[in-house]
């Protein structure tokens, strides 16, 4: 059995005005869906980013694939590495959120991959890696303060939130509508204090409910120092307070609440570092970024190991990523923390059906072979044909915020 044919569908999904400290959503969030046809048929899904520099990347080594056996996942990296451009292989760091583009590229064919194995062999992806822990992943809510609307639409179903009130009001709703245990902020926008407060006034209203924020590298170690001083007690882990390993070591030299990062440490060479400066308590695994889902579940075992934590990043996705991620949180004994999504954001899917419902803040482990979802052929037309007209090609935040604001300018750090 070996790879016959790819196809790459760029699509566009509608997204909400929520912000973080370097602008807004735009009102779509790019993704790409990838399809790996077998020469007997059997077909397996992925879903990447959808930046030009991706697809790019994407539509550079898919030709190269041809003729690989699916289950020659090391092979799929060597053949990704050598069909990449000089300057995006091995050690380049790439526009793609600063990922490195061949472990990018990489996790975006391992996954199709994995799932026509399982296909093959009538068995799940998590089966695959090492067999599932857990009948059911727990996710977070991920909570944003947003504007009400974009610009030139009408106010969506969340309405504003740019008060501590609203933003409970919000959480209320994520927990009505899905029953999440844990709740992530992402900071960074408001004035310390009033986020400071906005964490107060959760732990209220929620009295049980494991709280994070982050703000995403936009503080100062003074702010972020203040921050986890006002907030000890209150946090389960405090996420990338302030951008770079040795700010980060700062911060964690001050606070007894764990740092955790989705920023500082993105690949395996940066784990030593980052233990050995004591910088970070907890890593984000993303398959998307860090090689692939089992390069996923080696990092599990590798923070283990280092008795750090290991929790799960999110970015705006559509179902075969929710498939993946589930299936890797699934087979990851130590995750010891809820996952971050952003799906409850997104409208829409590509996948048939609703096989994502939270249940109390949790969902089941897809048991169909594979990854256990199908593609809507319909639903993907619709979303390759919103990306036509959708007018976005990149996503920037920054961009964005300044129709809202002329004079917005982007800060890092912001406070
Ligand atoms: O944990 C994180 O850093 C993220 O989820 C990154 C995302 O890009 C988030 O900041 C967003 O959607 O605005
Ligand atoms: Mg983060």
């Amino acid at each position: 059995m070996r790879i016959a044919e790819i196809h790459l569908t760029p699509v566009a999904i509608p997204d909400k005005p929520l912000l973080n400290c370097k602008g807004v959503h735009q009102p779509y969030a790019l993704r790409t869906i990838i399809e790996v046809i077998c020469d007997d048929g059997t077909t397996g899904l992925g879903e990447s980013y959808g930046s030009i520099k991706a697809l790019e990347g994407l539509r550079r080594a898919a030709p190269a694939l041809r003729g690989l056996d699916p289950f020659h996942l090391h092979e799929l990296k060597s053949r990704v590495a050598a069909a990449l451009p000089e300057g995006g292989g091995i050690n380049a760091r790439t526009a793609v959120a600063d990922h490195k583009l061949t472990d990018v590229v990489t996790s975006a064919f391992e996954v199709p991959c994995m799932d026509i194995q399982g296909k093959m062999l009538g068995r799940s992806v998590g089966d695959l890696l090492g067999g599932a822990v857990r009948e059911t992943v727990p996710f977070s809510a991920y909570l944003f303060f947003k504007f009400g609307a974009h610009i030139g639409q009408d106010k969506d179903e969340w309405g504003e939130v740019l008060t501590p009130d609203q933003m409970v009001r919000e959480a209320k709703k994520m927990v009505a509508d899905h029953g999440f245990k844990s709740l992530k902020v992402k900071g960074g926008v408001l004035h310390p204090d009033l986020e400071i407060e906005t964490m107060f006034k959760l732990r209220e209203a929620f009295p049980h409910h494991p709280l994070r924020i982050d703000p995403n590298g936009g503080w100062t170690v003074e702010t972020a120092i203040y921050v986890a001083r006002r907030l000890e007690g209150v946090l389960e882990y405090l996420e990338d307070p302030v951008a770079g390993m040795d700010a980060m070591a700062q911060v964690a030299a001050a606070t007894s609440i764990p740092l955790a990062t989705n920023m500082v440490v993105l690949e395996f060479d940066q784990i030593a570092e980052a233990f050995t400066k004591r910088a970070v308590k907890v890593v984000l695994s993303d398959h998307h970024y860090w090689g692939g889902m089992r390069a996923s579940t080696h990092l599990g075992k590798v923070c283990e190991v280092l008795d750090m934590g290991i929790s799960m990043h999110s970015n705006s996705h559509l179902g075969i990523t929710l498939a993946a991620m589930v299936h890797v949180a699934s087979a990851t004994p130590n995750l010891g923390y809820d996952c971050d999504t952003h799906y409850p954001w997104v409208g829409a899917d590509v996948v048939e059906g609703a096989p994502f419902v939270f249940r109390d803040g949790a969902l089941a482990v897809p048991r169909g072979p594979g990854l256990g979802v199908t593609l809507d052929r319909i639903r993907l037309a619709e979303l390759a044909a919103l990306y036509e007209v959708a007018g976005v090609r990149e996503r920037d935040d920054t961009l964005y915020m300044k129709q809202f604001d002329p004079g917005y300018e982007r800060r890092v750090p912001r406070w």
